[in-house]
Formats: C-alpha cells, sequence, structure tokens
C-alpha cells in the first residue's frame, strides 16, 4: 500500500491549482515557486500588452529571457479582466481554484468586480494572496509599488554602499524576490490552514515588509541602544575579517567569519595567530571594531599568492572563502554541476532554455522545470475548456478581444 501511494504522489502539490493573475516578478515568482513543485499554475494575461515581464530585461529573437523563467511551468491565458466577460471567465476559473495570486493596487479588484470577499463567497475554500507594494491599509495602501521603493524604505539602501558614497540600490529585483519567496510560503501556510478550518482566506503581503525579516535584528537594536545602521562597504558591523580581497592573480576572493572558530582559523593561516589573544578578538562585533588591522592581515596575505593557491589553503585550514563569480564561473562551477543547478530546458520558440533549477532537492517528492514560459495565450482554448466553456462560446469571447 505504501509503495502505491509512492508512486501516485510523485509531486509534492500535484492537485493545488493556482490561478496567477499578477504581473511583473513578485507574485508570478510566488506562483512559479509553487508550479516547480507540480501545482497546476494558470498564468492569467492581459490579451493584448501581455505581462509587462515578457519585455523586461534581454530578449532572443524577440522573446524574452526572463519570462521563459517566470513562466516556467505555467499554462498561460489570455484574458482582459477589465470586462465584464473577462471577468466572468475568471470567475469560472477560481470555481475549481484552490490558489488566486493577484497584485493590482488596492481597489482594482474590487473596480472589476473582483473583490476578494465575493470571490470567497463563491469559493469559500480559495487562498487569496495580494501582493502590493505598501500593503491594503494605510496611508500608502494605494500608491503604485515597486521592490525599488521597499529597498529604499525598509533600511536597506541606507545601509548598503560605500561609507562616502551615496545610498545603494541591489542591481536586481531584491525585495521583489524577497517578497515572492515570502508569498509562497504564506500560500503554503494558508493551505495548511485550510486543513484545519475547510476555508480560505486573503493574505496581505506588502513587498516592504518581508525584506525586514532578512534585515534581522535593526529595528530590535534601534529601539534598545538607538543604534542606526551605517554604510560599511563590503565590511560587516558584525564581524571581520569580512571583505572582498584581491589575490596576485588579480581575482577577487569573499570571506567571512561569523563563527569565532572560522576568525580564529583565518588569522592562525594567515601567520597572524597573536592576534587571536586579543581581548577584541573574542567577539564578531568588537572584532568588526578592528576591521582596519583584520583586513590588512587578511588582504596582505591574500595579495602575495594566486587565488587557486589561496582557496587551496583556506580548504585545508577549514576557513571560510569563495571566488567572487560572475555568471560565466556560475554555470561552469563543479559544486554547482554537482546540485544541477544549472538546467537546459527544451523550448519551442528558442530551441531549448537555460536557467536554474527548483530551488532545493527533496528525496521524496522532488520538483521539476517541465516546460518554459509559453506564448501568450498558448493554454487559452485548454483551459477555459476546462473550465467549462465550449468551443462557441470561447470563439465569441475571442472575436470580442475578450480572450486571446
Ligand atoms: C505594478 C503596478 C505599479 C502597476 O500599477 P497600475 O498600472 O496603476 O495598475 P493597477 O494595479 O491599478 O492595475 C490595473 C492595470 O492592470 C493591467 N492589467 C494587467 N493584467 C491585466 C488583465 N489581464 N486584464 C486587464 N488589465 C490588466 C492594466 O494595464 C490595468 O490598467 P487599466 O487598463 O488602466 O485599468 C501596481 O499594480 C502595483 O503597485 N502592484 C503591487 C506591487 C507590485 O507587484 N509591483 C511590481 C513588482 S515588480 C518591481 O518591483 C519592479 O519591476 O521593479
Amino acid at each position: 500500500m505504501m509503495h502505491l501511494i509512492r508512486c501516485i504522489v510523485v509531486e509534492a502539490l500535484s492537485g493545488i491549482k493556482v490561478v496567477d493573475i499578477s504581473t511583473l516578478f513578485a507574485g508570478p515568482t510566488a506562483a512559479m515557486l509553487l508550479g516547480d513543485f507540480g501545482a497546476d499554475v494558470v498564468k492569467v494575461e492581459h490579451p493584448r500588452r501581455g505581462d509587462p515581464s515578457r519585455g523586461h530585461g534581454h530578449a532572443k529573437d524577440g522573446v524574452g529571457l526572463w519570462w521563459k523563467v517566470l513562466s516556467r511551468n505555467k499554462r498561460t491565458v489570455a484574458i482582459d479582466l477589465s470586462s465584464e466577460d473577462g471577468q466572468g471567465v475568471l470567475r469560472a476559473l477560481l470555481a475549481e481554484a484552490d490558489v488566486l495570486v493577484e497584485n493590482f493596487r488596492p481597489g482594482t479588484l474590487e473596480r472589476w468586480n473582483l473583490a476578494p470577499e465575493s470571490l470567497l463567497e463563491a469559493n469559500p475554500r480559495l487562498v487569496i494572496s495580494r501582493v502590493t507594494g505598501f500593503g491594503q491599509i494605510g496611508p500608502m495602501a494605494g500608491e503604485p509599488g515597486f521592490g525599488t521603493l521597499a529597498e529604499a524604505m525598509s533600511g536597506f539602501a541606507s545601509m548598503t554602499g560605500e561609507p562616502d558614497g551615496p545610498p545603494t540600490l541591489p542591481p536586481l529585483a531584491l525585495a521583489d524576490g524577497i517578497a515572492a519567496l515570502a508569498c509562497a510560503y504564506a500560500i503554503m501556510v494558508a493551505l495548511r490552514a485550510r486543513e484545519n478550518t475547510g476555508r480560505g482566506q486573503v493574505v496581505d503581503l506588502a513587498i516592504i515588509e518581508p525584506i525586514l525579516t532578512v534585515l534581522g535584528p535593526q529595528i530590535t537594536a534601534f529601539q534598545a541602544l538607538g543604534v542606526i545602521p551605517q554604510r560599511t562597504g563590503n565590511r560587516s558591523s558584525n564581524n571581520s575579517p569580512r571583505n572582498t580581497y584581491r589575490s596576485r592573480d588579480g581575482r577577487w576572493l569573499a570571506v567571512s567569519t561569523s563563527a569565532q572558530s572560522i576568525a580564529e582559523r583565518v588569522m592562525h593561516l594567515v601567520g597572524r595567530p597573536e592576534l587571536v589573544d586579543e581581548p577584541w578578538f573574542s567577539s564578531g562585533r568588537t572584532r568588526a571594531e578592528h576591521a582596519e588591522e583584520l583586513d590588512a592581515a587578511v588582504g596582505g596575505w591574500i595579495a602575495e599568492r594566486d587565488a587557486e593557491e589561496v582557496i587551496a589553503a583556506f580548504s585545508e585550514a577549514q576557513a571560510a572563502i569563495a571566488p567572487v563569480y560572475d555568471v560565466s564561473d556560475v554555470v561552469d562551477d563543479p559544486q554547482f554541476r554537482a546540485l544541477g543547478t544549472v538546467l537546459e530546458v527544451p523550448d519551442e520558440e528558442l530551441g531549448s532554455v537555460a536557467m536554474q533549477n527548483v530551488m532545493f532537492r527533496m528525496s521524496d517528492t522532488p520538483g521539476e522545470v517541465r516546460w518554459a514560459g509559453p506564448r501568450l495565450g498558448e493554454h487559452t482554448d485548454e483551459v477555459l475548456a476546462e473550465a467549462g466553456l465550449d468551443a462557441e462560446q470561447i470563439a465569441a469571447l475571442r472575436d470580442k478581444g475578450v480572450v486571446g
């Protein structure tokens, strides 16, 4: 019997149907993370404009590459949600759905007669995840939001960069990515709650909040001690040596000594064991006050050796070091290769497309990238038929421009 069950349940989230009407990155990434583990994700796009992420970043042969990653494992349906007919089609899709992911500004779903209360009335088991910049309540609720604004408002940018330089934004959608992870987590929590209560619910996820979790104890330290984190470049206020250092052959290497044991091994390795006996060496925070001296010791030692020699010596000493990679190194790296991190996914439009694999390995119900982002409206007929519309109804909606 056990054997039979294991054969049938191959994917962790099979049987979970997700309707993703969100755009750009935070909401769609959350839906992608569910699709990676077997949820049936139906991505809804505007019939004429498509998702804006199709046009973001690099394109090959006119095909957006980010889209290929973001919409992997999803089926795509084009529905104009601003039309009454389109709203009816969405309601039909939601009748059998477990999860709705949306990221319109508060008020937009309501304006489209798709208020969460009415969706829950029709399907009380639905989990509705609302991703916004600032949340559903409060003075900024109605404002358009981007991850960039969250990186600014959370305190992240104020503590990032060189001490004498400007506040620094990351060159990627960092707060969106963090919000996406939180959103996927929130949905799993709500699905688990539904097992207890039998009811779905609304999740209010503001992009400005999950990044605070990553920022750690900054609020706690401020309230307790008045500490305001300052920009420290590559240094950390929590430990030292912690920096990037240049080897003799011109490569950059990153060292961290968050653990006391590692800090001690590093100083023995670089020939400065006496520093370990300094009273200030006994904690990361007090080591950080001596970053100048510690960086000079480690940086000087590394500068006299080639990177390969440095890495081998750190490994031998069981100290922590990593080369600073760019993506060309990532796709070539034996560790990532051993993990199967980089994947080639067959694709009708591009032949094949490389991307990062699912985020972690599971021994019994592993995730899988089954296909890359589909064409606009590729699965409209199939998905609407499953929702109970016949071919004539679909053709009529297509003629009106409601679906594509
Ligand atoms: C992304 C936004 C700033 C876009 O703001 P607005 O353009 O004012 O849109 P609204 O939310 O009010 O939604 C209405 C618009 O949705 C568009 N839209 C999208 N899909 C559809 C479909 N399927 N049907 C009809 N309309 C659609 C359409 O253009 C509507 O405009 P009309 O036709 O005029 O009605 C906002 O949605 C927002 O703050 N979202 C929450 C935070 C978020 O997820 N931000 C992006 C993260 S990515 C990021 O940070 C980054 O890229 O950087």
